[in-house]
C-alpha cells in the first residue's frame, strides 16, 4: 500500500488543523493511502519529518499549516535524492503558495480538492543553505518585516510593509545594493529587492504577475530608493499589477543571482526570516512535484 505522511502544525493560523484532521486523514485513506500522522511541536520538527518521509521512500507527504510549516517541509524534501509527491493545505495568514497554485484557501475545498488534484512540478528556489517557494527580500523594509510581532502581521499584512517602507525611506541611512545577475550587474541605492518565483507575494496576487510556478526563473525587483512619493506610487502600481512598469523599479530575469549589500543586511525568505548578505540565490527547475487541484474544483 502507497503510505502518506501527513504534516500538521497545530498552532498555524486560527489553531484549527485539529479540525480538519479527520477529513485529511479519510480523505488520504480514500485516495488508498496507508496515512501517518505526524504533529509538529516547535519550529524544524516539519523539515525533519519531511526528511524522514523521504528516507523511508513515503509516497505522499501532506502537510497543513501556514507558510512557514509548508516552507520548513519543503526545506526537509529538497535535498533528498527521492522526494515524494507533496500536497498542503492552507491554514496560515497569507498563504500565497496556495494563492499561486490555486489550491483553495478553504480548507475544507482545499482538502476536497486533494481527491482529484493531479502531480505537477514546481520551482524552488536555494538562498545560502535554505529553500524557499515564495519570495525571497533583501533590505532594510524585509528586516525591519521580519521582526514585527505575529499578531501585529496578521493584523496589518501588507500594510506592514508599507509602514516598513516609509520609516525606512525617512531614515538617513542608505543600502547600497549590488544584484549580479545571468545579464550583468546592478548597482544603485535601493530600499528592497525582490526575488519572486509565485505571482503572489505577502498576499499580493499581482505582485510578479508574470512569474509561472515552472518557468525557471527568478522574478527579480529592485526598487530603487527615490523618495516616499516615488515608494507610495510603486506600492499603488504592486496593487494595480503594474510594478514592473514603475521607473523606478529595475526587473530582472534569472537563474541565479549574488546580491550584496552595504552595511550588511539579513533577509527574509518566505515570510520569515533568513541568511545574511551576500546571498547567492539559484533556482532548482521543477524541482517539487506538487498535488495541484485540477481547474474546474477551484
Ligand atoms: N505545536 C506547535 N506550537 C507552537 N508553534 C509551533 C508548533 N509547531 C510548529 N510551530 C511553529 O510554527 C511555525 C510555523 O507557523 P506557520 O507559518 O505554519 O503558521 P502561521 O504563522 O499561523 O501562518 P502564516 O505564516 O501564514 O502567518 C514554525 O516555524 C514553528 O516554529
Amino acid at each position: 500500500m502507497k503510505k502518506a505522511m501527513f504534516i500538521l502544525n497545530p498552532s498555524s493560523g486560527k489553531e484549527l488543523a485539529g479540525t480538519y484532521k479527520d477529513q485529511t486523514i479519510e480523505t488520504l485513506q480514500e485516495m488508498g493511502y496507508e496515512v501517518h500522522v505526524k504533529e509538529t511541536q516547535g519550529e524544524g520538527d516539519a523539515t525533519d519529518f519531511a526528511r524522514q518521509a523521504c528516507v523511508e521512500k513515503y509516497h505522499l507527504v501532506t502537510a497543513m499549516g501556514g507558510d512557514g510549516t509548508i516552507n520548513e517541509a519543503v526545506n526537509g524534501l529538497a535535498e533528498q535524492e527521492h522526494r515524494p509527491i507533496f500536497s498542503f493545505i492552507p491554514l496560515g495568514t497569507v498563504n500565497d503558495f496556495a494563492r499561486a497554485l490555486g489550491i483553495p484557501l478553504d480548507p475544507v475545498k482545499a482538502i476536497e480538492a486533494l481527491k482529484t488534484a493531479e502531480p505537477r512540478f514546481a520551482d524552488i528556489a536555494k538562498a545560502q543553505n535554505k529553500f524557499f517557494m515564495n519570495i525571497l527580500a533583501v533590505g532594510r523594509i524585509a528586516e525591519n518585516v521580519s521582526h514585527v510581532s505575529v499578531e501585529q502581521k496578521t493584523k496589518l499584512g501588507a500594510l506592514a510593509y508599507l509602514i516598513e517602507g516609509v520609516k525606512a525611506l525617512t531614515s538617513d541611512e542608505e543600502t547600497e545594493v549590488s544584484v549580479e545577475h545571468d545579464h550583468g550587474t546592478w548597482k544603485g541605492n535601493a530600499v528592497i529587492v525582490l526575488a519572486a518565483l509565485t505571482n503572489s507575494v505577502g498576499g499580493f496576487e499581482k505582485l510578479a504577475p508574470n512569474a509561472e510556478t515552472d518557468d525557471g526563473l527568478l522574478h527579480v525587483f529592485v526598487v530603487k530608493s527615490a523618495g516616499i512619493p516615488a515608494f507610495l506610487r510603486m506600492a499603488s502600481a504592486i496593487l494595480r499589477g503594474k510594478l514592473e512598469e514603475d521607473p523606478d523599479v529595475i526587473v530582472i530575469k534569472t537563474k541565479k543571482a549574488r546580491i550584496e549589500t552595504t552595511p550588511e543586511l539579513s533577509c527574509n525568505l518566505d515570510g520569515d526570516e533568513g541568511c545574511t548578505t551576500p546571498i547567492d540565490v539559484k533556482i532548482l527547475e521543477r524541482h517539487i512535484e506538487l498535488l495541484v487541484p485540477i481547474k474546474e474544483i477551484v
